[in-house]
């Protein structure tokens, strides 16, 4: 199974009114992967494509109850290209997101933060929050298409067709 995503990145701030916190906001705590081994992500703030392998040794928390310090401060993995698991880039614009990291944004893949599904997989909107010093948070929007593990094939047609790309505005 894999995730893509894509994502749509707003301008740094502090506002709230655009977060996708479902009703039931709460904790997301990632655990273990239960998922399969085999994951790939890739997010795009642009044109840019990034790919990304899972750690499940991170763990995220997200909520709004949750102190700001428990947020992850660098949505994006190391951000100097080096993958998860240790492996380099060698694309400089490629940027890094755990499984957990996707998980937080999405709130496990909470059924409310679901925005469709196509033929290869479910697709979730997220939020990634990242630090901005001092005190500003920057605030990504994402579509995380989540394959079912029945169709891998999907990472060719995602290739072939397009992904990622902006998350809509609804
Ligand atoms: N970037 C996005 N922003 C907002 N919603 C999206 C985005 N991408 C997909 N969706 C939602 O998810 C649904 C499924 O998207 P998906 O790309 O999987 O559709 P599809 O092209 O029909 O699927 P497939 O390529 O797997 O056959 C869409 O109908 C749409 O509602």
């Amino acid at each position: 199974m894999g995730i893509f995503c894509s994502c749509s990145a707003q301008k740094p701030g502090t506002t709230q009114d655009q977060d996708p916190t479902p009703g039931t906001a709460g904790h997301v705590s990632a655990g273990s992967d239960d998922f399969g081994n085999s994951w790939l992500s890739g997010v795009s703030s642009s044109i840019t494509t990034w790919i990304s392998q899972p750690s499940s040794s991170f763990t995220a928390i997200w909520g709004k109850n949750v102190p700001e310090s428990s947020q992850f401060s660098d949505a994006t993995g190391s951000g100097d290209g080096t993958l998860a698991n240790g492996q380099n880039s060698t694309d400089t614009s490629v940027r890094v997101f755990t499984l957990a990291q996707l998980r937080a944004a999405t709130y496990n893949f909470r059924s409310a933060m679901l925005l469709g599904k196509g033929g290869f997989g479910k697709v979730y909107k997220g939020c990634l929050k990242e630090k901005l010093p001092p005190s500003g948070i920057k605030k990504t929007f994402i579509a995380v298409k989540q394959l079912d593990a029945s169709s891998m094939q999907g990472l060719k047609e995602w290739k072939v067709y397009g992904f990622p790309r902006p998350l809509l505005e609804e």
